[in-house]
């Protein structure tokens, strides 16, 4: 195909979103494009309607008004059967790993492919422990329970189930919180593989500078009940607010800074 006539459907389009919760108003006149391949970090203070969003995206709740399409479709007026196919196309990896505790980590994992009824068992197994790989837990670990994994490996293996159908979209909420800081390196790096192996699209919610600007190709930096800036690291930290300021100075801004230097492309 030439590429003048590929399409870009942006694989997450908001437009025009307002959420209010009684009087109070969480997010006005939102606007937000998302492209294939780019890893989106969202920030924003405490309350800046960071999760809220999120949940918008994947359809958990409909907006006071807007729209939100994902993969082109508006994921509000898509019926049951319909929305669960678009949700067998994204991945999501909650802030403490979400798992079944009367699980193993395999089941797990193989949850939600037992949901779709439609693999062999043994094709099942296969993919599993495919997806486990991926992660680095062994076939040993994948039969134990999550009260016996470490954090780090929750983490892991509930990655392993977010990726278990093949999402081109992963979203993932505070990703390396709880993690001391070799363990959050190494779950970088992983995230930065997946992206670069799988094509993926990656959403996440961060506080973790380091995760930002070593992962980022966009920050969307929402404040004042909207996306005050959109763009690569080096040009968002350099946004004259006082929101981006305070957010971005001090330690943290140095930090950013020596990132960049090392990163000069983002
Ligand atoms: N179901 C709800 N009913 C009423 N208010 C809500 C509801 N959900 C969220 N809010 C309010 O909306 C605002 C945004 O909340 P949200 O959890 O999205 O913020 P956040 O940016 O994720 O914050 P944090 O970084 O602290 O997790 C908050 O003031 C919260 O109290």
């Amino acid at each position: 195909m030439p590429e003048a006539t590929v399409s870009r459907t942006p694989v997450i389009e908001i437009t025009n979103l307002w959420t209010q919760f009684g009087d109070f108003v969480v997010h006005k006149e939102l606007n937000l494009v998302v492209q294939q391949g780019e890893i989106v970090s969202l920030v924003g203070g405490s309350g800046s309607g960071k999760t809220t969003l999120l949940r918008r995206i994947l359809g958990l709740d409909a907006p006071t008004r807007g729209t939100v399409r994902v993969f082109g479709e508006d994921i509000n007026r898509a019926n049951r059967a319909h929305l669960q196919h678009l949700r067998n196309r994204w991945g999501m990896l909650f802030q403490h790993g979400a798992m079944f505790s009367a699980l193993t980590a395999f089941d797990n994992v193989a949850q939600p492919m037992r949901e779709l009824r439609v693999l062999p068992e043994d094709l099942i197994r296969d993919a599993v422990l495919l997806k486990l790989d991926m992660v680095g837990i062994t076939p040993a670990d994948a039969l134990k329970m999550p009260a016996d994994l470490s954090g780090g490996m929750i983490k892991r293996v509930a990655l392993a189930r977010a990726l278990a159908l093949e999402p081109e979209l992963l979203f993932l909420d505070e990703p390396t919180a709880g993690l001391d800081p070799d363990r959050s390196e190494s779950f970088v790096s992983l995230i930065r593989t997946l992206h670069q192996e799988m094509q993926l699209t990656v959403i996440m919610v961060t506080h973790d500078l380091d995760t930002l600007f070593e992962l980022s190709t966009q920050i969307a930096v929402l404040a004042e009940k909207r996306v005050l800036a959109y763009g690569p690291p080096g040009e968002v930290i350099r946004v004259d607010h006082p929101f981006i300021k305070q957010f971005f100075l001090g330690e943290r801004g140095q930090r950013a800074l020596e990132v960049l230097r090392e990163h000069p492309h983002s």
